[in-house]
């Protein structure tokens, strides 16, 4: 395995430079996102007016601390608060510049502040109406067909569902074009370690199986939909499911999404509420527990991860690490050259890891020189951030 002191570190992405991807979304997505939250809720006059000075700080102003009381501020302490404090949004770490904007969002409409709105999501209405949608019927419908198919078939499609269901996040529809395919001259899986992920879990009832989720909705139901098909095959004997302490990157999932999902399952027809019941008995039994650990909203890489949280991953069997924001933390927030191995650049990580991912940002890794020549080829740099291209990475 290629060792991380072999490979030379690369720039850290910033949202500096106009034009780039980084900046379009600090620049626009942000902005829309404030747009958006006004329009969730009919909140109060103080709380439209924390947006309009979060607007302003965001676009054209500097990072601004924290309440001095915030619950948090000894962990945004540690994570790089002061360093950041005082500039623009736009020179600091691109990670961290985004990952503080929902903190402040938060803040802004009292999701944090003992009253009335303490704990309601600005982002909920979304989350529901994405659960809601006919999209949903027919993606849970199709489980009865699957349901005659053989086990590997079962297997696969489960995975890819996983995969897939992460072109459904709603903070990447406010930029990309939707629908568009991946072109015919470029395969849509850019890897596949497929294989050796299926070998990390045998049928042995005895693997523990962290998945550190992504998205709500639409990513999140397919996410519990592959758990309780690894936990009935007995490929997985217990599963920790990882999600946001709070709303998180517009759509990442919650503790309270996991139960808007859970419910959606149960109270579905067919085969779907067959996997709600199975993931509801895992819940209670203990096969299945949900995490929320303060570092899931971090804007470090995993490289960073604190004690605890390295001795819960290091005694996974494997680590499934969904979506495009979790990669970055993964192999590090970095314009790498693609054909950088990914096993170099996970190395840190303290156990098997498997990243299922839809390429949403210019990070890469572990592509071969031929595959990246070929998108290249056919799509110029778009391939990178079109969420049209998906991989499966696995370290062992
Ligand atoms: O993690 P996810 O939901 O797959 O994607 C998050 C995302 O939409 O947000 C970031 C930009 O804000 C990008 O990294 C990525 O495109």
């Amino acid at each position: 395995m290629p060792d991380r002191s072999d490979t030379p570190l690369a720039p850290v992405l910033l949202g500096n430079e106009p034009g780039s991807f980084p900046h379009s979304v600090l620049a626009e997505r942000h902005p829309a996102i404030i747009r958006q939250v006004r329009e969730s809720f009919p909140y109060a006059p103080q709380q439209h007016r924390a947006l309009d000075a979060l607007l302003a700080s965001c676009t054209k102003g500097v990072i601004e601390p924290l309440p001095a009381d915030a619950y948090d501020g000894e962990h945004w302490a540690s994570w790089g608060a002061d360093a950041c404090t005082g500039r623009t949004w736009f020179d600091v770490p691109w990670l961290w510049s985004e990952s503080y904007f929902y903190r402040q969002l938060l803040e802004a409409v009292g999701y944090f502040t003992p009253g009335p709105w303490q704990g309601i999501d600005p982002f909920r209405p979304s989350k529901l109406a994405e659960l809601d949608s006919p999209e949903t019927d027919e993606e849970l419908a199709a489980l009865d067909a699957l349901a005659d198919r053989p086990a590997d078939e079962q297997d696969r499609a489960l995975l890819h569902g996983s995969l897939w269901g992460n072109r459904a996040d709603l903070g990447f529809r406010m930029s990309a074009a939707q629908g568009e395919a991946a072109t015919s001259k470029t395969p849509p899986l850019v890897a596949d370690d497929s294989e050796t992920l299926w070998s990390l879990l045998p049928h042995s009832g005895s693997a523990t199986l962290c998945l550190i989720a992504d998205n709500a909705g639409r990513e999140l139901v397919p996410d519990l939909l592959l758990i309780a098909r690894l936990l009935t095959q007995g490929r997985v004997g217990r599963a920790l499911l990882h999600v946001k302490p709070y709303p998180y990157y517009v759509s990442d999932a919650t503790h309270a999404d996991v139960l808007d999902a859970l419910r959606r399952l149960t109270k579905a027809p067919g085969a779907a509420a067959t996997y709600g019941r199975v993931l509801w008995s895992a819940m209670t039994d203990g096969r299945l527990t949900v995490r929320a650990h303060p570092f899931a909203a971090a804007p470090l890489s995993y490289a960073d991860m604190p004690g605890d949280l390295r001795e819960e991953l290091a005694a996974a069997t494997l680590t499934l690490v969904k979506g495009d924001l979790n990669y970055r933390r993964l192999v590090g927030d970095r314009l790498w050259p693609p054909t950088t191995p990914f096993t170099a650049v996970t190395a840190h990580f303290p156990g098997p890891v498997a990243a299922l991912r839809t390429l949403k940002s210019d990070v890469i890794t572990g592509l071969d020189a031929r595959t990246e020549a070929a998108l290249v080829a056919a799509e110029g740099q778009k391939w990178r951030t079109g969420g049209t291209h998906a991989l499966i990475q696995v370290r062992t």
